[in-house]
């Protein structure tokens, strides 16, 4: 069979290097941010919103990370980076994030011969890891990259997805986790299951919950009654019938 490719032989040498994307739980894990200025303080952050336990190694800070650091909600070290620090050795992921690229390439050997995986900030192919702009709703995650390329272009193309992917995604995916986890109890068999989750994916529902008028509550428990009342292709295909009911009875309210 020819490979596809995209496939594996897309992995050879002579091409641009391929990043492997991977979504880690950072939940109360030390990380190491070296460096106190803008850029460290753009990594401390969506570090702290994954929930890391962060320390920063720097002799000076950014205001916020001052603030953060008197709210508690990190550990500071105010000094210069110097190797064979243990919270180097302690930490799970390694950010070499200086304006100095001599300390970083420092930080980088340090956490490589360690079998840390590190980011440089200002080399892509310096560290193991290189960090994509984000994009959230809920428990939606859309990351771009473009492979140090051209970072401001992915976080253009970042804020380009915000239009498309709005924050009705949230409301809508935990709705729908909810559902799978109804039917998985209540259907047994494997590919009976994925047709009733395909067929659920064409419902309205993106639209009722854009139009911020739920009654989420009230909506959320009919849905799963529904569900877990009727739960075939033909209970689905109902209950779409009544979602556009609804969209339409409020579109000729309008
Ligand atoms: C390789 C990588 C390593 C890493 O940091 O992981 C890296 C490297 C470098 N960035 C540089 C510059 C800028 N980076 C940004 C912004 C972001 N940079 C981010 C990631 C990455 N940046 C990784 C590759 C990501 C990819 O391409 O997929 C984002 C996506 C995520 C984040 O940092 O959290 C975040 C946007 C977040 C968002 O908005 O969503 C801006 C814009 C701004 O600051 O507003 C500028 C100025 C404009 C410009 O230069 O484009 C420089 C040059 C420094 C110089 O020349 O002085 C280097 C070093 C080099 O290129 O060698
Ligand atoms: N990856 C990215 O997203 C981006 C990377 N960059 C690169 O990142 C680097 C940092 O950028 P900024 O934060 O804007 O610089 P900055 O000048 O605002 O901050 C540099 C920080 O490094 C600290 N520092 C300097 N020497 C140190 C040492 N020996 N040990 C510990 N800390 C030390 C300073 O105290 C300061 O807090 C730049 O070199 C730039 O090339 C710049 C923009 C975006």
């Amino acid at each position: 069979m020819a490979a596809k490719s995209n496939g594996p032989a897309a992995g050879r040498k002579d091409r641009a290097k391929i990043w492997y994307p991977v979504l880690l739980d950072l939940e109360d894990k030390p990380c190491l941010v070296v460096g106190g200025g803008r850029v460290a303080e753009r990594k401390t952050c969506t570090l702290m919103e994954a929930g890391a336990s962060v320390t920063v190694v720097s002799p000076r800070l950014t205001p916020q990370l001052e603030a953060w650091a008197e709210q508690g909600l990190i550990r500071t070290r105010r000094e210069e980076y110097t190797a064979g620090l243990p919270v180097l050795a302690q930490a799970f992921l390694v950010f070499a994030a200086t304006g100095d690229a001599e300390v970083n390439a420092q930080v980088c050997a340090e956490a490589e011969a360690l079998g840390k995986l590190v980011n440089s900030a200002d080399d892509a192919e310096a560290g193991g890891f290189i960090v994509p702009a984000t994009l959230r709703r809920g428990r939606l995650t859309l990351a771009v990259s473009t492979a140090g390329a051209s970072p401001s272009l992915a976080a253009k193309v970042r804020r380009q997805l915000e239009d498309m992917f709005g924050e009705e995604y949230a409301p809508y995916l935990e709705l729908m986790h909810e559902l799978r986890m109804t039917v998985q109890t209540v259907v047994s068999d494997t590919s009976e299951r994925q047709e009733l989750f395909r067929a659920m994916l064409e419902w309205k529902l993106l639209p009722l919950f854009k139009s911020g008028r739920l009654p989420y509550d009230h909506f959320r428990s009919e849905l799963l009654r529904r569900v877990a009342e009727d739960p075939t292709i033909d209970g689905i295909c109902s209950i779409g019938d009544w979602l556009l009911s609804l969209q339409n009875a409020w579109n000729g309210h309008e």
